[in-house]
């Protein structure tokens, strides 16, 4: 064992010089940047950070998993680009929330998060300056989309710079040891809907009382008698709860897409997705979105995505979200685009970014 420690000891010592290696190749890519006259929010190339991790995951061999070898990478990278200049996020709060988890998933542990109470407050934030970049909550795979994040952006001029998937595994939390003692169950209402189906089998009686986020619910557990929460593990470590049963989500692979967003747009990584906010003008009239859509069709756009949501300028008119694989800046995505700006009444590119990656 002792000859084994050794070999480690001296992989370690490898690995260790590489890192800095890298580290220092970094910081003279960080003195080119500043010479070039970039800010700060430039030094983040998400669709360079994309590349390096799709080829981490390309050229693994195991034993370590994708999953654990991107975590690594990504962690890496994130220190690196502290040294150039640390990110500011803003995310939904508070502390313990799936959001922060996106955060730290995304950006590494070497960012600066700053947990804000309302989703609104976080693209005020972003478009203000204060924070460098944003991460919001888009949809769940179980109970669907996150219209308050949607209704934010025919309003706003920020953009999506990328989205984060993240495994959502939910458990049920107090300061009890049994459910015997459960007279409510507190979390947000997205986590209450996942979470149905279980609740009717094993709670039916105990109340369901939605909060602001999960971590408030986590709050309240500890601090009320016979409330408990339904929240991530991150939340039961924040305020010291037990876990009372693991993983009581309905769906086995549920799964929330949150979107990190910014002041501009990046350039194409190769295996990009972009997201419109389009209007047929009058949507009522015959056809209005199959004409719409004719441009993605004929240039074989593929599109994974389309959400209506009320335009706001009058009743019964819609506005459309629809993602779409590809870069805007790219063919045949780009020329499609020229085609459906000229017939739609309101056109705008909300953002091309890399397609998760893990
Ligand atoms: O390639 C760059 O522009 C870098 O700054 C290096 C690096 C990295 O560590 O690989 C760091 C931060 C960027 O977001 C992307 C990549």
């Amino acid at each position: 064992m002792d000859c084994i420690r050794e070999r480690i000891d001296d992989i370690d010592c490898q690995i260790h010089e590489l890192l800095n290696e890298r580290a220092r190749c970094a910081q003279q890519v960080g003195r080119s940047k500043r010479s070039a006259g970039l800010s700060a929010v430039d030094f983040y190339r998400p669709e360079r950070e994309a590349q390096v991790l799709r080829r981490v995951i390309e050229r693994n061999k195991g034993p370590l998993r994708n999953e654990e070898v991107v975590r690594l990478f990504r962690e890496i990278m994130s220190a690196c680009l502290a040294q150039q200049e640390p990110l500011k996020i803003a995310f939904l709060g508070p502390e313990g929330t799936f959001s922060q988890q996106a955060v730290l998933k995304h950006f590494g542990h070497s960012v600066r998060a700053l947990p804000l109470p309302a989703i609104n407050e976080v693209f005020q934030e972003v478009q203000s300056g204060h924070a460098d970049f944003g991460v919001v909550p888009i949809e769940n795979s179980t109970e669907g989309t996150v219209n308050h994040t949607l209704d934010m952006f025919p309003s706003s001029p920020l953009k999506i710079c990328g989205e984060v998937e993240l495994r959502i595994q939910q458990h049920l939390m107090g300061r009890m040891s049994g459910l015997e003692n459960i007279a409510r169950v507190c979390s947000h209402q997205q986590s209450l809907a996942q979470c149905r189906q279980w609740l009717d089998e094993y709670l039916p009686n105990a109340e369901r009382m939605p909060v602001a986020s999960n971590a408030e619910a986590a709050r309240r557990a500890r601090d009320e008698d016979g409330t408990a929460a339904i929240a991530g593990q991150a939340a039961a470590e924040v305020y010291g709860l037990n876990i009372l049963v693991p993983d009581i989500e309905d769906s086995p692979d549920n799964t929330t897409r949150f979107l990190v967003i910014g002041r501009k747009l990046f350039s194409a990584s190769g295996n990009d997705k972009t997201t419109l906010l389009v209007s047929a003008g009058d949507t009522q009239a015959p056809g209005a979105l199959h004409q719409l859509l004719g441009p993605l069709a004929r240039h074989d756009i593929t599109m994974t995505r389309i959400e209506s949501r009320p335009s706001r300028r009058r009743k019964w008119d819609y506005v459309f979200f629809i993602d779409v694989a590809g870069h805007a800046d790219e063919p045949p995505l780009k020329q499609a685009l020229e085609e459906l700006r000229k017939q739609a009444s309101l056109f705008r590119i909300l953002g091309s970014y890399p397609c998760a990656v893990l």
